[in-house]
């Protein structure tokens, strides 16, 4: 299968990986230092689950350098999708599939906006794994996982497909039943943690054995479940005794990657988390008062971040 991967950070490096070293023909886009690395050397990835080395059938960072894919995977970042899609629209074919495993709840939405719906599934993934050094993507922690599906929730052939390549490369993967459930729970997740974490600047176990920031944390998620259910996404009660299971099982030290971002002055999803939540709780009439909190004070620092880049 052709496959072209667009961003070797630490998901699309992963994930990516692991289907070049099942023998697909992958092509990667990166850039900077970490593009001539993997074109000199290949990509390195070291894994808890097992060191490995690939070679890119094409390492570019042009995507009209690469053959008409079929199958797209995103390894951006969620606000870097509508530049990318731009960039992408010319080497769709008629038959590309583009999956994306962004967290965030709307990346579906955003993808839609550009290029056209029939190529399109809905995705995410779990894993911990970051670029290293230039060229070397580390997966840390976590067992890594892509949940998948069509928007609709049919169980279609490429969908079948796509599941058979993830399993002959030895990726996990699920297509559930709802995929926008589960996106959603997943972003109940992440979006609870990732901007108190920026915040507070200190890891999840830190943060759940403070009285007053786990009730923030419960009333972000409390606010976050009221504009899920706003737009007819079934998240419950039930959902967010899941995710904070899921917060209490953390070990100690763990940060999600968004917070990371924030932490190192980088640009981060915060407007695709807390952000989205604020905007979607304005348009639809939910009060959203503590995610409001977390992201205007986060504002200014993600502003001095996308500054600093420019
Ligand atoms: N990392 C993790 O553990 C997990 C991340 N996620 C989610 O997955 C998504 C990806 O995250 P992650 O892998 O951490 O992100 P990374 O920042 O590690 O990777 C994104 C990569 O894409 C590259 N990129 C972006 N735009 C371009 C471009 N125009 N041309 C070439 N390269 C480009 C970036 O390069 P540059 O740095 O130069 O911009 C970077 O190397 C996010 O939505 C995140 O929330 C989900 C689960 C776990
Ligand atoms: C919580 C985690 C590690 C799960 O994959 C994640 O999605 C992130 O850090 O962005």
């Amino acid at each position: 299968m052709e496959i072209l991967v667009y961003g070797i950070g630490g998901v699309g490096g992963y994930f990516g990986g692991k289907l070049a070293e099942a023998g697909h023909e992958v092509s990667m886009i990166a850039r900077g230092e970490h593009l001539k690395e993997i074109q000199k050397h290949g990509l390195e990835v070291e894994s808890i689950k097992g060191n490995f080395k690939v070679k890119p059938k094409k390492a570019t960072s042009d995507v009209s350098e690469v053959p008409t894919p079929d199958l797209i995977i995103l390894g951006i970042k969620s606000w870097q999708i509508p530049e990318v899609a731009k960039e992408l629209e010319p080497i769709i074919g008629e038959n590309t599939i583009i999956l994306p495993l962004q967290n965030g709840a709307d990346n579906y939405e955003k993808l839609i906006q550009i290029l056209p719906e029939k190529n399109i599934l809905a995705g995410l993934c779990f894993i911990v794994s970051f670029i290293e050094v230039p060229g070397k993507v580390k997966h840390a922690s976590y067992e890594p996982k892509i949940v998948f599906g069509e928007a609709d929730n049919l169980q279609s052939q490429r969908v079948k497909k796509i599941q058979d390549i993830l399993d002959e490369a030895g990726v996990e993967n699920n297509v559930p039943e709802n995929i926008q459930l589960e996106i959603w729970k997943k972003f109940l997740f992440i979006c609870t943690v990732s901007g108190i974490g920026g915040l507070t600047r200190v890891p999840i176990d830190r943060i759940r054995s403070s009285e007053y920031l786990h009730e923030m944390m419960i009333n972000t998620a409390k606010e976050i479940i009221e504009v899920a259910k706003a737009k007819n996404i079934p998240l419950t009660e039930k959902h967010l005794e899941m995710v904070f299971e899921i917060i209490n099982s953390q070990p100690e030290g763990t940060t999600a990657s968004t917070q990371r971002d924030i932490m190192n002055g980088k640009p981060s999803e915060l407007e695709n988390f807390n952000g989205y939540i604020v905007k979607e709780g304005d348009r639809l009439g939910v009060e959203i008062p503590v995610n409001r909190y977390i992201y205007e004070c986060l504002k200014p620092m993600e502003e001095a971040a996308r500054k600093s880049r420019e």
